[in-house]
């Protein structure tokens, strides 16, 4: 871990995650093993959406003139726009740009949906690839320019008031979906100069990464009237008056696989919640002369009722040595690893090894499936524990700027402190300490670490991805 991206590259190619190797910088190929832990993740994700979210599937092409209507929100694009211009020899009336995000694309739909306050609010989300032609640092699965797991949701409603609880709702569907990964993660709502581009204002969830730098792991976006002004999208209110919706949306992408596989990760390499990896529990043969047959029997039956009982398990009866297995197992981050032998016949047991802890427990073949289970919630809830800690031993209060400039230096990580607000004294302080404001929380009182003024907001800095 000493040198975290040389570790994260290693690993995304060792676990087979992605093939860095296509043609295309900032465009990778989801390997089976990667692929898996994807639809693991994303499977909890809709699990969570389609509760009160309808899932839908927009073009992936938007004509030049819809993308251009926002002025802000094309501003802010502008310059990450992937262009088609011909069709096949023949060249296009009017270019299409590939969706960098799909407001542009979705919104003049809306405007056709959208009738009457009967039809409000509405919840939409969709999962598909988006691009950006990002110029910083391309990075697999953090900056990439296919973003291949784009999670984007867009609701709409009646009132300003409903949109701002959509903003709430959707900042705990958020927490649910990185508590069932035991991410840690730091809510704070982005300075003005870093919302997103024709949003109100952004709500933004970072983490922090192995090597002290923090992530943007998801945001939310209250967009108030300014695409239903932009886009006409009205309703018809009760007393039978049109007036211009409200909007939220809110995003995740590769960097959610990006932090499982960071933020878990160890020298032995991936360490997987039980809830994504591609296999929750991998049996082990241990095989000697004596017996053998019969140990491969057992493994087999465990295999089979394990499976039928609904845990994604795997028999490794290559003839491999064991420690080679192990190590494998180990660097896929395998939860759970199950080895059954001659002696382990006698006593109808089995050794089970944890990868979180790499503790060993005999268990009772018989109520084993019990035993897998209680094991996968605590490993759930160890790497959980595990992150947070370390991530909140990583936050740390600055009262002088020279106080916060040695923190970074030293230590990086993430550090709090008391902000006036003021956009020039932000600037400042990001000028001064040469990292970024991440965000502020309300509800603070004392005086600016800058400027000494009244500080109503708790403030955020990092060095970011
Ligand atoms: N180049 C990129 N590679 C990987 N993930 C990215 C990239 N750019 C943005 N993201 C992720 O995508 C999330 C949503 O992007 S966004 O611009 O903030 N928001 C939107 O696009 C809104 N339309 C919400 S869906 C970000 O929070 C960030 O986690
Ligand atoms: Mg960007
Ligand atoms: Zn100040």
């Amino acid at each position: 871990m000493t040198e975290f991206s040389e570790w994260f590259h290693n690993i995304l190619e060792e676990a087979e995650i992605i093939d860095q190797r296509y043609p295309v910088k900032g465009m990778h190929v989801w390997m089976p093993h990667g692929f898996r832990i994807r639809k693991n993740t994303l499977n909890i994700l809709k699990r969570i959406l389609d509760r009160d979210h309808e899932e839908v599937l927009f073009p992936l092409l938007v004509p030049e003139d819809e993308l251009a209507k926002e002025a802000i929100h094309v501003k802010g694009f502008e310059d990450e726009v992937y262009w088609v211009t011909h069709g096949g020899l023949s060249k296009l009336q009017r270019k299409l740009a590939l969706r960098p995000t799909s407001e542009t694309v979705m919104y003049p739909m809306f405007a056709l949906w959208v009738r009457s306050h009967t039809d409000l609010p509405m919840r939409f989300y969709q999962i598909v690839n988006t691009f950006r032609y990002e110029t910083k640092h391309t990075r697999p699965l953090i900056r990439v320019r296919e973003i291949t797991t784009f999670k984007e949701a867009h609701t709409i409603h009646a009132t300003a008031d409903e949109a701002e609880e959509q903003v709430e709702r959707a900042i705990e569907i958020y927490r649910e979906f990185f508590d069932s990964l035991g991410i840690p993660y730091l809510i704070t709502k982005r300075p003005p100069w870093d919302k997103f581009p024709g949003s109100d204002y952004t709500m933004a969830f970072d983490t922090l990464m192995p090597d002290g730098k923090t992530l943007q792991i998801g945001t939310v976006h209250n967009l108030g009237q300014t695409f239903a002004r932009t886009f006409e999208i009205k309703f018809e209110n009760p007393e039978g008056e049109h007036e211009y919706v409200h909007q939220t949306c809110y995003g995740l992408s590769d960097r959610v696989i990006a932090s499982v596989i960071a933020v878990h990760g160890d020298e032995s390499g991936l360490c997987l919640p039980p809830e994504v990896a591609a296999h929750q529990v991998v049996i082990v043969p241990v095989i000697f002369k004596k017996a053998a047959d019969e140990v491969m029997e057992a493994c087999r039956d465990l295999r089979d009722s394990l499976g039928d009982a609904g845990f994604r398990v795997h028999l490794d009866d290559r003839d491999l040595r064991a420690g080679r297995k192990y190590y494998e197992w180990e660097m896929r981050g395998v939860p759970l690893r199950v080895e059954i032998g001659p002696r382990d016949l006698e006593n109808n047991s089995a050794v089970i090894s944890r990868r979180d802890t790499g503790e060993k427990i005999t268990a009772d073949l018989d109520g084993i499936q019990d035993t897998l289970r209680d094991l996968m919630n605590d490993i759930l809830e160890n790497l959980r524990n595990r992150a947070w800690e370390r991530m909140e031993s990583e936050i740390r209060e600055a009262g002088t700027i020279e106080e916060a400039r040695n923190i970074i230096e030293e230590k990086r990580g993430i550090i709090s402190f008391m902000w006036c607000g003021d956009e020039e004294c932000g600037m400042d302080v990001e000028e001064k300490v040469r990292v970024d404001i991440l965000g502020i929380q309300e509800g603070g009182s004392g005086k600016c670490m800058n400027c000494g003024r009244d500080a109503p907001y708790r403030a955020y800095l990092a060095r970011t991805y």
